[in-house]
């Protein structure tokens, strides 16, 4: 069964186009984040109790400690600017939301999605919905569209069925219409003639982020990634609809929530109402102050970011003195990165779930190997394909502690249909990353969920098929890092023989890691099974020759 599958609720339904017409209903007020992310927000900073790892700073040994941690060394006035950097006006209305998913499926010309389905689509969208608390799918339309980027996206036939269905349809109380962005024009004439709000790809997946963010590296990211949505000028301008799976033409998106916030704030440095065209007799119109703000936001937002970024490679370069070698598990959303990790540490405080972007901060978690040596598995954000352009430049600096690891680990859902697109979209995000080259070539693939796949067999050479869940393959794979891992970190293991009344021994407990020594008390001599680096195997040479 695939898990994005087991996510879509009895009573949503996949229907084609539709008709019925009824009484307009009012817009749903719009509330913050539902109660599950304010709770996560609230064990915040310093809570021992969030997964992937508590607030405390890193610990010696690499422990669960959380690669943008240390937050509790900052200036005060630091701290107090982020805290107001992310005050924000909610994107979704909180409490039940009953959806109607409407996907507009581009059959022909160059809007058509490549390398995958309407149906898929459909379904990663529902997932997308019910990861939001008290959010379900109360039914899916698939409606055919020539011509996704007009305004209204749908011909006029097709949008007075679309009309009648929803307003025929009491129990619906929004619409999520899966193209990427949407222009606020759009929006506006389509919630009038639906009569609930409407919203986009873009705001669903920005709220998950939102509410899954706990680090406040990760948060500022969101509201760094949210910015364009301030960013909009007009009503009428900003970019046209782009179903989900397409190219976006415009990077300048438009939208209306997050920017009553901003709004006020312009209000209220005039004193008076945000649509006077000057303010205070100072020259600068409603809008030029507008946009003024809103780069000041973008460069404190950068700022602090920054800060934080800085803290963070310096937390990695301390690792990496302490010479733990890091593994950098990457992966779509959802197929298993984190209840792998688990499998391989028995950290028995890390909780996956069965949502879409449950991680969004980069972990660590220290783990052995069969030779004994230590490894920190770092947990990364995973990727979806088109994931909105903003989103993925702003989590991009969270992403180079996979640039900074020794080996990368993918992980693959294989029970997924979609798991060859997956794949590339991954390795594809991996590339535009520019790791450095021998990093790319020996990635480990993991072929993650065989359990819900009688018989399976990885078809490219070399992968490792596992179940993280059942704890299949487990071994095969810990063997497997084993080798990459010192190979990678330029260590090897070697059985070396010494003198039992020399100093090599001490020296080599000094230097390399001994896993073994076998005494023979009658030749004077000891096998001595190390784990050792090349240069430090270089010294041993050059010390005691012969
Ligand atoms: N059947 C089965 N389910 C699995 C397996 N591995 C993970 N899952 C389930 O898949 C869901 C997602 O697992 P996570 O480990 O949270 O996935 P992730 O890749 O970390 O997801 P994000 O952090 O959201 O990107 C959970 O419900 C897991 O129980 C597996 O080997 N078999
Ligand atoms: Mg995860």
């Amino acid at each position: 069964m695939w898990t994005l599958r087991a996510a879509v609720r009895p009573g949503s339904r996949l229907f084609r186009v539709v008709r019925g017409c009824g009484a307009p209903r009012g817009a749903p007020p719009l509330p913050p984040c539902p109660e599950r992310a304010l709770a996560a927000f609230r064990g915040g900073l310093g809570s021992p109790e969030g997964r992937g790892g508590g607030g405390r700073g890193p610990r010696a040994d690499g422990r669960r400690s959380r690669t943008g941690g240390k937050e509790d060394e900052e200036e005060p006035e630091d701290a107090e600017e982020e805290d107001e950097l992310l005050r924000r006006d909610p994107l979704l209305p909180a409490g039940t939301q009953r959806v109607c998913l409407v996907h507009p499926d581009v059959k022909w010309g160059p809007g058509k999605p490549q390398g995958t389905r309407a149906e898929w689509q459909v379904v990663e969208a529902q997932a997308l919905v019910h990861t939001l608390d008290g959010w379900s799918v109360v039914g899916t339309m698939v409606v055919p569209s020539k011509t996704p980027d007009r305004k209204l996206i749908f011909g006029r036939g097709t949008l007075e069925r679309l009309t009648e269905r929803i307003r025929g349809s009491p129990e619906i109380t929004a619409v999520f219409l899966n193209v990427e962005r949407m222009a606020a024009a759009t929006k506006k004439e389509l919630e009038a003639a639906w009569g609930v709000q409407v919203f986009d790809r873009f705001t669903v997946v920005l709220h998950v982020f939102r509410c899954h963010a706990r680090t406040k590296e990760a948060r500022l990211q969101v509201a760094l990634a949210e910015l364009p949505l301030l960013r909009c000028p007009l009503p009428t301008q900003g970019s046209v609809p782009v179903p989900h799976g397409h190219v976006l033409p415009s990077p300048e998106p438009t939208h209306f929530h997050a920017r009553s916030h901003l709004k006020s704030d312009v209000a209220h440095l005039g004193g008076r109402g945000g649509d006077s065209r000057h303010i205070m007799g100072s020259g600068e119109s409603f809008l030029q102050v507008q946009q003024r703000l809103l780069k000041d936001k973008e460069v404190k937002i950068r700022k602090a970011l920054d800060r934080l970024r800085r803290k963070r490679l310096l937390l990695g370069q301390q690792r990496r003195r302490r010479e733990f070698p890091v593994v950098a598990v990457v992966g779509y959303t959802n197929c298993g990165k984190t209840t792998l990790i688990k499998a391989l540490t028995g950290d028995a405080t890390i909780q996956p779930r069965d949502q879409l972007f449950a991680t969004l901060d980069v972990t660590a978690h220290a783990g052995r190997l069969p030779s004994q040596v230590t490894v920190i598995y770092m947990d990364t954000i995973g990727f979806l394909s088109q994931l909105p352009h903003s989103l993925v430049e702003s989590f991009s600096a969270t992403m180079e502690d996979v640039s900074h690891s020794d080996l990368i680990v993918h992980v693959r859902d294989v029970s997924h249909p979609e798991t060859e697109l997956q794949k590339a979209s991954v390795l594809s995000a991996l590339r535009a990353l520019r790791p450095p080259r021998p990093l790319l070539d020996r990635v480990v693939e993991v072929a993650n969920k065989v359990d819900l796949v009688p018989g399976y067999r990885p078809a490219e050479p070399g992968a490792v098929a596992v179940s993280a869940l059942l704890g299949l393959g487990l071994e095969a794979l810990k063997a497997r890092l084993d080798g990459a891992v010192l190979r990678a970190a330029g260590r090897r293991v070697l059985t070396l023989r010494v003198g039992l009344t020399g100093p090599q021994l001490s020296w080599l407990h000094q230097e390399a890691t001994v896993q073994a020594v076998d005494v023979r008390p009658e030749a004077g001599v000891a096998d001595v099974k190390v784990i050792i680096s090349d240069s430090a195997y270089g010294r041993f040479r050059k010390l005691f020759p012969g």
